[in-house]
C-alpha cells in the first residue's frame, strides 16, 4: 500500500469531514449503490481528495468509511441520541446521519456482527476482500492497517450483551449462553425474564463506551510507539548512508589530487587573486547606474565595527570555483560554531545547486527540499492558537525620516520616507506561511496606516515612543521569530530602537531575520548579529556588497560571489546569509547552496519582504524541528532561508503566469498558499 505521505496515520477531523462531503456526493452514492465492483468509485474518491490536498489511497479511503459507518450504527444502534452520548461514538454521525438517510436503509448486522454484511460490504466497494463476507470483525485484525481505525471494531460486543446466566432444572443448576432466540443451546426455551434488564445496570453502555475509547486510545499510543521506532531506525540508516557518502566523496577528492599533483609536477598553485572590484562586472549586479559606495559609519557607534577574523579565502576554507555540482575541496580551518557535530573545521567545503524537481539531491542528508518538508507542523485540531508560531516585524515608518537630521552621507536618488508596505508585505506573508500571529513594531503615524492594509495584523505604534525597546521586550517571550528590518528607516533612533530590540532577542534564543534596512544598522555596527547562530541576513546585491567592504574594508570582487558569501559569512561568525538575485546563494560558512527554483523576470518591489517574512516563520519551525531532533548535521537557519528562497520564488513564477508584467508583489502573495502545498506538501 502507498505510503501516507502526510505521515499522518490517524484521520484529522477536517480531514475526515472533506472525506465524507466527497463521499456523500450524489454521483458517489449513486456509483456505490448501483455496483458491486466498486473499487473504481473509491480510487475516484480518492482522487477527489486528493484534489483538496489530502493524500489517502483508494484503500484508506474505503477502510475509513467503513470504520465511520461502523461508528455511526454503533451509535444509532446504541440508542443514545437521546441523552447526546452519541457524539462521543460517532463524532460524524450529523453528516452519516444525512447521507445515509438518502439511501437504502443500512442493516446494522452488515457491520455489527458477521451475518449478512456481504451484500453492503460489496456495495461499498470491497470487490477484493473475500474475508469480508465472512466476518465484520475478523476484518478488523487483518485488513484494517491503522490501530486507531481498529477503535470501534475491537471487541464491542454485539447488542444486547451475551451475558451467562444461570439456569435452574430441577436440583441442577448450570451456567449456559443465552441465545438471541431465546432458546438455550439445546433448544429448550430458556427463562429470560428480568436477566437483560440486570445486565444492562451492570454494563450501562456509556461504560462500554468508555471502555472502548480506553482501548482505542491504547491501540493508538501502542501504534505511534512502533512508529517512532520505525523513523528512529530510518534515521539511523540515512545517517549511516551520508557518512558511508562522505566517506566516498573524501576518498574522491584524495584521489582527484594526487591524480592532478601527479599530471602537473612542476606547475605551482596559483596564488589566491586579490580580491578586485570590476566596475563592468559589478554593474551587471548594480545596474546602469552602478551605486557601489562605501558606507560611512553612523558617529554614534564608532569603534563598533569589529574586525574580521580573517578575510584569506585559504584559511576560511573556501571553494573558489564555479563549476555545478558538487564540487570538493578540503576545509582548512573556518566556521564550527553550530552545535551540531560535522560543522567547522575539517568538513568539506562543496556547493548544491537545487532547482524544483530536481533529482540530484535526493538521498542524501542535506536533501534541503525534503528538509524543509520536514519542518512543517502538521496542522491538527490539537493546537491552540499562536503555537505555529507568532512573528514580529520590526519596521515600518511614514514621513518621519529627516535627511536633515540623519548622520549619515546622503543617500543617492531620490528617496521614499513613507515605508508602510514592507512590513505589511512581511507581515502578512507570515501569516500566509502558516504563522498564527503576526505582530508589527511601527512608528505611530504608520500603525494606523499599516493596520488599515489588513486587520488580521496585530499593530503596536511603538518604535519611536520613549519607551520603545520595553514595550516590544514585553512581547518577546510571546515570540516565536523576528524580521528586522522592512520599512524600518535610518533614523538613528529608529536604528537604535532596533539595535537593542536585537540584542534583547537574543538573549532569548529568538531566531532573527534581517533585511532591509536592518542591514544598513549591521553594516554600521556588525557585532549586533555576529556569530548569532540563530540569525539570517538577507541582502540583495547591492546590501551584500555594503557589507562585505564594511567588513573586509576592501572592495568586494563581484565575479566570484560565491567565495565572496563564504567570506562575509566566516566574517560575521558562521552567520547565515542569502545573498538574493539570479540565483539566491545560501551559506553559513560551511558550504554554498544555491536556489534558483524557476522565478520571471519581473522585479518589483516588496519580494524581499515576502522572502523575510516568510523566513521568520520557517526559521522558527526550522530550529523547532531542530531541537526536537528532526534535522541533523544541517544548520536549522539553512533550511529555513532556502525554504524561503524556493517558495518566494515559486510565488513569482505562479504570479507571473497570472498577471505577467503587471505582477506586484501583492499578487505573489496571493499565491503563497498553492505555492506552499506545491513545494513541501505534496
Ligand atoms: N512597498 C514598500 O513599502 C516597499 C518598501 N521597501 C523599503 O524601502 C526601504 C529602502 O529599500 P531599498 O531597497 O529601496 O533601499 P536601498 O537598499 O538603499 O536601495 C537603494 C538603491 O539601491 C539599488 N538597488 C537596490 N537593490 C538592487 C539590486 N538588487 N541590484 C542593483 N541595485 C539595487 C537601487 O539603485 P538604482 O536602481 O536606482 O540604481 C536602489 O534604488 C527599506 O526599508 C525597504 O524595506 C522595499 O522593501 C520595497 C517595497
Ligand atoms: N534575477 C532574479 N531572478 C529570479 N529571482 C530573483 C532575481 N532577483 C531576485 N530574485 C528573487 O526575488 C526575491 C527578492 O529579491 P530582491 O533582490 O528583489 O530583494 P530586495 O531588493 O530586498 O526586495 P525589496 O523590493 O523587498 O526590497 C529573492 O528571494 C530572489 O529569489
Amino acid at each position: 500500500m502507498q505510503a501516507n505521505t502526510t505521515r499522518g496515520f490517524l484521520w484529522s477531523d477536517v480531514e475526515t469531514r472533506t472525506l465524507l462531503n466527497i463521499w456523500g456526493e450524489q454521483d458517489i452514492q449513486a456509483a456505490l449503490d448501483g455496483n458491486f465492483r466498486n473499487s473504481f468509485v473509491y480510487r475516484d474518491v480518492s482522487r477527489r481528495l486528493a484534489a483538496t490536498g489530502f493524500d489517502r489511497t483508494p484503500e484508506q479511503c474505503r477502510v475509513r468509511i467503513k470504520s465511520l459507518k461502523r461508528q455511526y450504527l454503533l451509535a444509532k444502534e446504541g440508542n443514545l441520541r437521546n441523552n447526546g452520548q452519541y457524539h462521543k461514538i460517532c463524532k460524524f454521525y450529523d453528516a452519516m446521519e444525512r447521507i445515509l438517510s438518502n439511501r437504502p436503509a443500512l442493516d446494522p448486522r452488515e457491520l455489527m456482527d458477521g451475518g449478512g454484511g456481504a451484500a453492503e460490504e460489496a456495495g461499498d466497494g470491497l470487490e477484493e476482500d473475500g474475508e469480508d463476507a465472512q466476518d465484520g470483525y475478523s476484518e478488523s485484525m487483518g485488513e484494517c492497517l491503522y490501530p486507531a481505525e481498529s477503535e470501534v471494531k475491537l471487541e464491542y460486543p454485539n447488542v444486547p450483551i451475551p451475558v451467562p446466566v444461570k439456569v435452574t432444572v430441577g436440583s441442577h443448576s448450570s451456567t449456559v449462553r443465552p441465545h438471541h432466540s431465546g432458546q438455550s443451546a439445546g433448544g429448550l426455551p430458556v427463562r429470560t425474564p428480568k436477566r437483560p434488564r440486570k445486565r444492562r445496570s451492570t454494563f450501562p453502555m456509556e461504560r462500554l463506551m468508555e471502555q472502548f475509547l480506553q482501548q482505542s486510545a491504547q491501540a493508538e499510543d501502542a501504534f505511534y510507539r512502533v512508529e517512532e521506532q520505525r523513523l528512529a531506525a530510518e534515521d539511523g540508516r540515512r545517517e549511516a548512508e551520508h557518512a558511508r557518502e562522505l566517506h566516498m566523496l573524501q576518498m574522491l577528492g584524495q584521489m582527484f589530487s594526487a591524480v592532478s599533483s601527479a599530471a602537473t609536477p612542476t606547475k605551482a598553485a596559483p596564488p589566491p587573486r586579490p580580491p578586485v572590484i570590476s566596475s563592468a562586472s559589478l554593474s551587471h549586479h548594480l545596474g546602469p547606474s552602478g551605486h557601489a559606495r562605501r558606507p560611512s559609519p553612523l558617529t554614534d557607534c564608532p569603534g563598533q565595527q569589529s574586525r574580521p577574523q580573517s578575510t584569506d579565502p585559504q584559511t576560511l576554507g573556501i571553494s573558489g570555483g564555479g563549476a555545478r555540482g558538487p564540487e570538493l575541496e578540503p576545509s582548512r580551518g573556518g566556521g564550527g560554531h553550530y552545535g551540531s557535530p560535522g560543522w567547522g573545521a575539517g568538513s568539506l567545503v562543496f556547493e548544491r545547486y537545487y532547482s524544483l524537481g530536481s533529482s540530484a539531491h535526493r538521498g542524501m542528508d542535506d536533501d534541503l527540499p525534503s528538509l524543509v518538508k520536514s519542518i512543517v507542523p502538521p496542522l491538527t485540531s490539537k493546537k491552540h492558537k499562536g503555537q505555529d508560531g507568532r512573528i514580529g516585524i520590526i519596521g515600518g515608518c511614514q514621513e518621519y525620516v529627516k535627511r536633515a537630521v540623519l548622520n549619515t552621507e546622503p543617500l543617492s536618488g531620490p528617496r521614499c520616507d513613507s515605508y508602510t508596505g514592507a512590513p505589511y508585505f512581511a507581515a502578512i506573508s507570515a501569516l500566509k506561511v502558516g504563522a498564527d500571529l503576526s505582530h508589527v513594531f511601527c512608528t505611530k503615524d504608520a500603525a494606523t496606516v499599516i493596520k488599515s492594509y489588513s486587520p488580521e495584523l496585530i499593530v503596536h505604534p511603538v518604535l519611536d515612543s520613549p519607551h520603545a525597546v520595553e514595550e516590544i521586550e514585553k512581547w518577546l517571550p510571546r515570540l516565536h521569530g523576528l524580521v528586522v528590518g522592512p520599512g524600518l528607516g535610518r533614523e538613528d533612533l529608529l536604528l537604535k530602537n532596533a539595535k537593542e530590540v536585537i540584542e534583547r532577542s537574543k538573549a532569548r534564543d529568538i531566531p532573527i531575520v534581517i533585511d532591509a534596512d536592518g542591514l544598513w544598522l549591521v553594516t554600521q555596527q556588525p557585532s549586533v548579529i555576529q556569530g548569532y547562530p540563530k540569525g539570517i541576513l538577507t541582502p540583495n546585491i547591492m546590501e551584500f556588497t555594503r557589507l562585505y567592504e564594511a567588513l573586509h574594508h576592501e572592495p568586494m570582487n563581484s565575479t566570484d560571489l560565491k567565495s565572496s558569501v563564504l567570506q562575509l559569512s566566516g566574517a560575521l561568525g558562521n552567520l547565515t546569509l542569502v545573498l538574493k538575485g539570479e540565483q539566491d546563494l545560501i551559506t553559513d560558512g560551511s558550504k554554498v547552496y544555491s536556489c534558483s527554483v524557476e522565478g520571471s523576470g519581473r522585479r518589483c518591489g516588496g519580494q524581499g519582504d515576502l522572502l523575510s517574512g516568510s523566513m521568520g516563520v520557517l526559521a522558527h519551525w526550522a530550529h523547532s524541528a531542530s531541537t526536537a531532533g528532526r534535522i541533523r548535521g544541517l544548520n536549522p537557519s539553512v533550511v529555513a532561508a532556502f525554504g524561503a528562497c524556493s517558495l518566494t520564488r515559486q510565488c513569482n513564477s505562479q504570479a507571473f503566469q497570472r498577471h505577467r508584467r503587471s505582477t506586484t508583489t501583492s499578487d505573489m502573495i496571493q499565491e503563497i498558499g498553492t505555492a506552499f502545498r506545491k513545494l513541501f506538501e505534496s
